[in-house]
């Protein structure tokens, strides 16, 4: 996807806050990455603008051959069932629902019939295949997680986001969720883009996009942990 000249201002005039400033931006497909920067310079208004959640107000945002800034609500919100996977922190499970159901939802809200083979192969990836009948207070936080990422890969998205995925996780948790988010790119050719603050997980990804005060100030394209978080102590992240 592409990104050209994309700012967002939340409010107008004296009050407006500038969040993104002309941020540009090439994400190759079948890639994953990671977006890092200090709190409050526009990681997570980036991702919405990027996966059609929230609209810049201006730039252009392509994804595929399609301009999300033109389309109506109605296709954006099409558009996001169909194309793009979603992952949150908050893992985000209906707590009524079983594994099984709980990932085919998002099936189910597109009116598209449900790949039983499909979905097990889902959820055998993700390591969920003897836990699709179990609801998500039954799992670990970790195998929610994993539930939640099998839910984003079941359409089939062009495009996989996640807004701290790992966040809410321990340490080994975290490491299967970004294998996982890896083998998606790997092996079912997905592009992932996700929000991290861990150095560790952002070296899981093929570049990391550095943002400070709503603009992009370095790309990393051979990312380490070290590195990674050397850049960060740079930026002031954790002054
Ligand atoms: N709905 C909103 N109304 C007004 N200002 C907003 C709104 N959402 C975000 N902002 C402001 O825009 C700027 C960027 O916010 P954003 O949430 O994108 O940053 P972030 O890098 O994701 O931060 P964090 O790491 O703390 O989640 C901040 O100054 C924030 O206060």
């Amino acid at each position: 996807m592409r990104l050209t000249a994309v700012s967002k201002v939340y409010g107008s005039g004296e009050r407006g806050v500038a969040a993104l400033r002309e941020v540009s931006a090439q994400i190759p497909q079948g890639t994953f990455t990671a977006v890092m920067g200090p709190s409050g310079s526009g990681k997570s208004t980036l991702l919405h603008c990027a996966a059609g959640l929230d609209r810049p107000t201006s730039g252009s945002v392509l994804m595929g051959g399609t301009e999300l800034t033109s389309l109506s609500e109605t296709r954006l919100t099409l558009l996001r069932r169909q194309r793009i996977g979603f992952v949150f922190q908050s893992f985000n499970l209906v707590p009524s629902l079983t594994v099984a159901e709980n990932v085919t939802l998002p099936l189910k809200y597109a009116g598209v019939r449900v790949d039983q083979g499909w979905l097990e192969h889902v959820l055998h990836r993700v390591g969920l295949s003897e836990r699709a009948g179990h609801r998500p207070g039954e799992l670990s936080g970790g195998q929610q997680q994993r539930a939640a990422i099998a839910r984003a890969l079941v359409a089939r998205p062009e495009l996989v986001f996640g807004d701290e995925p790992t966040g809410a996780l321990d340490t080994v948790s975290a490491r299967e969720v970004l294998r996982l988010l890896r083998e998606s790119v790997d092996q079912m050719g997905r592009t992932v883009v996700m929000i991290t603050h861990d150095p560790v997980a952002a070296a899981h990804a093929d570049a990391v996009l550095f943002l400070a005060d709503g603009r992009i100030v370095d790309l990393d394209h051979s990312p380490t942990a070290d590195g990674v978080a050397r850049r960060m102590a740079h930026l002031g992240a954790w002054a």
